[in-house]
């Protein structure tokens, strides 16, 4: 992996090591895909002041999280179906996380169970929450992140409803997958790929097995998913899910800073400034534009991540320097599991380190407690 430097030469690497279809699943978003672009291009925009002749011999990135020691100011985002990106994705990920200091954020839609990954690592991950219909369900589902030690619960409040992707169901995105002549040619070509996952403990949502009758459900990811969540989900049910859940509470996916208000008073520790990676609403702002109103309204009252459009350590460096405490990555990890398993996610952190440590420099900062709009240009 020495000729890999960069998050893109992950994602490169990823698409040529995975069938096209979860590759798609990955890299594209919704409709037009508007708000995807938008949030890379608009942290882009985003310049530094370069500052000389500061002593920046001693940088360090360690900061903490939810009052957790962290060594970076990243988590791994709540990703779908990591196992079919790699075999057995979700234990490597969490591993990689682990192994670098920072959390990771285990999906209810994960090919992996909380269990399999609970009995995998050695400390506790985080376990992002959708709400489906079958509410007992979705108790037992909190009770077993419980069980397993999850030390975060990540709802995600921006699916209720799931935007369409257009790749997907040209891909045939649907469980279990829709076989067609170039797909078993795309499948064969890649053989590391399918013993990965061969090997793998599970080829369907292993949360979810038992429960909901998922592989005979023949039905697009997307139908399958209208029909599922609870899409009558509302401020109210907080309530009901902190009676379950005695710990830490993140809402993940606010963009207006009204709902950041609202969420400041349900007790939640943090909110997720985010639009999905571009995924749900087509046409929202970029997850950076409105990161300062939301800091400057809800900031002192709890923590504020972020995430969206985040490919480099630059990025990550301009959310912090925006008020973000830390931030979320999605597609950056999952590139580097596509590409290389365990290792590429692993990877994928180094970069980010090396480049938020390097920006720093440059910008004149030791700390990340250090990094505010003083390190922008205006
Ligand atoms: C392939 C993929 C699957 C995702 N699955 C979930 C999910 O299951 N739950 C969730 O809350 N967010 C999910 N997200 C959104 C991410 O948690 C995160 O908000 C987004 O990826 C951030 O944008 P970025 O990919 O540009 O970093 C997913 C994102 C991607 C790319
Ligand atoms: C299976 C999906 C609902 C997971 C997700 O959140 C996404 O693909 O963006």
């Amino acid at each position: 992996m020495k000729h890999i430097t960069c998050i893109e030469d992950l994602r490169q690497l990823h698409k040529r090591r995975v069938p096209k279809a979860f590759f798609d699943y990955a890299d594209r978003g919704s409709y037009t895909e508007d708000t995807l672009r938008a949030n890379s291009e608009d942290l882009q925009q985003i310049k530094f002041r370069q500052r000389i002749l500061v002593d920046v011999s001693k940088r360090d990135l360690s900061t903490t999280i939810l009052g957790e020691p962290a060594a970076m100011p990243l988590i791994l985002a709540p990703v779908g179906l990591l196992g079919m990106q790699h075999g057995d994705g979700e234990i490597h990920a969490c591993r990689a996380a682990q192994a670098a200091g920072i959390p990771f954020t285990q999906s209810t839609m994960s090919i992996c169970s909380i269990e399999d990954i609970a009995a995998a690592v050695d400390k506790p991950f985080w376990f992002q929450l959708y709400v489906m219909k079958d509410r007992g369900f979705i108790k037992a589902l909190i009770e077993r992140a419980i069980a397993a030690k999850c030390s975060a619960l990540v709802l995600t409040v921006d699916l209720q409803v799931i935007g369409q992707r257009h790749q997907d169901i040209k891909n045939g995105m649907t469980v279990p997958p829709e076989w067609s002549l170039a797909k078993l040619i795309d499948f064969a070509t890649k053989p590391a790929w399918v013993s990965g996952v061969l090997r793998g403990k599970r080829r369907t949502f292993g949360n979810l097995a038992g429960h909901l009758k998922v592989s005979e459900d023949i039905t697009a990811l997307s139908t399958w998913i209208n029909s599922q969540f609870d899409t009558s989900l509302n401020w109210k049910d907080i309530d009901w899910i902190r009676s379950i859940w005695p710990g830490k509470l993140i809402l993940k996916g606010i963009l207006d800073v009204e709902d950041a208000e609202i969420a400041a008073k349900t007790g939640a520790q943090a909110i997720v400034v985010s639009n999905h990676g571009g995924r749900q609403l087509d046409g929202a702002p970029s997850s950076i534009e409105v990161l300062p109103e939301i800091v400057d309204t809800v900031g002192s009252q709890m923590e504020i991540m972020f995430d969206g459009g985040i490919r480099t350590g630059m990025d990550v460096v301009r959310a912090l320097a925006l008020g973000a405490k830390s931030c979320m990555i999605g597609r950056a990890y999952a590139y580097g599991l596509g590409a290389a398993g365990e290792a590429g996610v692993a990877k994928a952190i180094d970069i980010l380190a090396k480049e938020m440590l390097t920006t720093m420099g440059l910008c004149g900062v030791n700390t990340i407690a250090e990094i505010n709009d003083n390190v922008l240009a205006v």
